[in-house]
């Protein structure tokens, strides 16, 4: 999906419990964007942010780079209906231990559907529907993402190979398509439990995303 422009808005200090960051907030400014419900009508621009958390030099090496989709139940709220939250903690852990890395904060909640239709999507899981079929049901697509924004940034500071903390091939995908090179997959896997296992069996059996 073309962008129109990819800005670069802020860029403040940013201490963090994980250490010392630079805080980054871009936009793209996306045109003729695809529908992700059959039901709703598509606005002729729409505007996508993000947030990067930049650590140390990303330039003396490729750096570690975590592209993270909002998740506002886990990453606020500790959810355990899904991996979001330990999967965030556990790629700042990583990126700290390197002294450098990148984390780049999308604000593509639900998968692109957003908060009211992913919690709408919850409900109907709660009736036995798994996560792809609740948003087939909603007239939303299984996964409305796209990756072209974080890749963009990324080219924007200069990167041409990153390692990327992943189980997802697409996200891998998105950066070579976008010029990239993905030096290396480093796993997003963190343990499972009672609550998220079913969540976690439908990204590997019907997503292809690599959760061991
Ligand atoms: N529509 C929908 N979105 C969900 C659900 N559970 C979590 N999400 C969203 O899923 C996104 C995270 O995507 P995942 O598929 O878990 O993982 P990923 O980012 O594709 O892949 P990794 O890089 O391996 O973490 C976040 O935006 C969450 O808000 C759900 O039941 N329905
Ligand atoms: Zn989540």
């Amino acid at each position: 999906m073309p962008f129109q422009s990819v800005t670069k808005l802020a860029d403040a200090d940013f201490p963090t419990a994980w250490g010392h960051f630079r805080i980054l907030g871009f936009e793209g400014v996306v045109a003729n964007p695809i529908p992700c419900n059959v039901d709703l009508p598509a606005p002729a621009t729409r505007i996508e942010s993000a947030v990067a958390l930049v650590m140390g030099d990303i330039h003396a090496a490729p750096p570690i780079v975590r592209i993270h989709s909002q998740c506002l139940t886990g990453d606020v709220f500790h959810s355990l209906r899904c991996d979001c939250q330990q999967q965030l903690h556990q790629a700042l852990d990583m990126i700290a231990a390197e002294g450098t890395g990148i984390l780049l904060y999308e604000q593509q909640e639900g998968r692109g559907i957003g908060l009211m239709a992913k919690l709408r999507a919850y409900e109907l899981q709660d009736h036995g529907r798994d996560t792809i079929e609740a948003n087939l049901e909603l007239g939303y697509a299984a996964d409305c993402r796209h990756f072209e924004l974080p890749a963009a940034i990324l080219s924007s500071l200069g990167l041409t190979a990153v390692r990327l903390i992943t189980n997802n091939p697409e996200k891998v995908e998105a950066l070579e398509l976008a010029g990239i090179q993905v030096v290396e997959r480093l796993s997003a896997t963190v343990p499972s439990a009672p609550t998220n296992a079913q969540y976690l069996q439908t990204k590997r059996e019907k997503m292809g995303h690599l959760v061991l």
